[in-house]
């Protein structure tokens, strides 16, 4: 595999753990320091701090326009794609600031997977939905390539359902079919971090509870950032939950202290429905 660098290292050796503390106290995938983010003149995230704990599920919360997809949205540098748009401080991952113009954004998005609200499949087969990003990082003879496929489609609880139909469109899928199948994809160029925006907003309720269940178990290997409007499944799914209001971190902590005791009234306000 030849991946390319993030800053002169392959990314095999950027994922050796080489932290002695890190079997004491939670590991941090992502640090973010003293971020601020602009659309133009528009000042969206005013300085914010906080760490994403590495295979834990993080979920941001808090009412519309607040500035959770922003957020989510620099963790794989999304933004560059938009001229006006503008974050600085420090999102620290894996010893490099996200932020740094010099970062190689290819090998960032294939270590930082992104899966959007509304089911994104490629126009392309199910087979290739999966095979596509894989082939931008990594030369596998078609063997790998079948066994890659199986593999992530079988994580994702897929693959009985499609074994039969890989070369099909993967526009013919259900909804939460498709869904999957995005998280599929996102996972088969071996991630360590998964962000997911609203993944189940567009989904029916078994849909959801079956990509919430996924959740619990790509935890194990992958940090997710989850931006969700939806309290029981912050609740159901997080380990740590963030609660922004008008561009600005208001309250982190556990799942547990954030809906039995938050420490601040606003959170208290937004949890227990009386805004937002
Ligand atoms: N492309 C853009 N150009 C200018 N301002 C933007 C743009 N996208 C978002 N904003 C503004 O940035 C702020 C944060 O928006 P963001 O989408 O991050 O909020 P959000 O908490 O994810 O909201 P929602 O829950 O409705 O998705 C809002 O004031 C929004 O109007």
């Amino acid at each position: 595999m030849t991946p390319g660098t993030l800053q002169g290292m392959t990314q095999d050796s950027m994922m050796t753990k080489t932290d002695p503390q890190a079997a004491k106290s939670p590991e941090v995938a992502l640090a973010v320091r003293n971020l601020n983010f602009y659309y133009g003149e528009n000042h969206a995230l005013h300085d914010i701090s906080v760490d994403f704990q590495a295979r834990r599920v993080t979920a941001m919360i808090g009412p519309s326009g607040c500035g959770k997809s922003t957020l989510l949205r620099i963790f794989n540098r999304m933004y560059d794609l938009y001229p006006g748009q503008r974050a600085t401080g420090e999102v620290m991952f894996d010893g490099r600031n996200i932020l740094d113009h010099d970062l190689d954004l290819n090998i960032l998005r294939a270590r930082v997977g992104m899966v959007f609200q509304k089911p994104t499949p490629f126009p392309m087969s199910i087979y290739d939905n999966i095979a596509f990003g894989v082939r931008l990082h990594e030369k596998l003879n078609k063997a790998d390539m079948d066994a890659r496929v199986q593999d992530v489609l079988t994580r994702v609880a897929l693959w009985n359902e499609v074994r039969d139909r890989l070369n099909a469109p993967a526009s013919g899928l259900s909804g939460g079919q498709q869904q999957r199948l995005c998280i599929a994809r996102s996972i088969a160029t071996r991630p360590e971090v998964l962000l997911l925006d609203e993944p189940t907003s567009a989904l029916d309720p078994i849909s959801t509870a079956r990509i919430e269940e996924l959740l619990d178990e790509l935890k194990e290997e992958f940090t997710i950032a989850i931006v969700t409007h939806n309290m029981q499944q912050a609740a159901r799914c997080a380990d740590q939950v963030a609660f922004f209001y008008m561009g600005r971190l208001i309250e982190v902590d556990s799942a547990d202290r954030m809906f039995t005791n938050p420490k601040q009234q606003q959170t208290q306000d937004y949890i227990t429905g009386r805004f937002g």
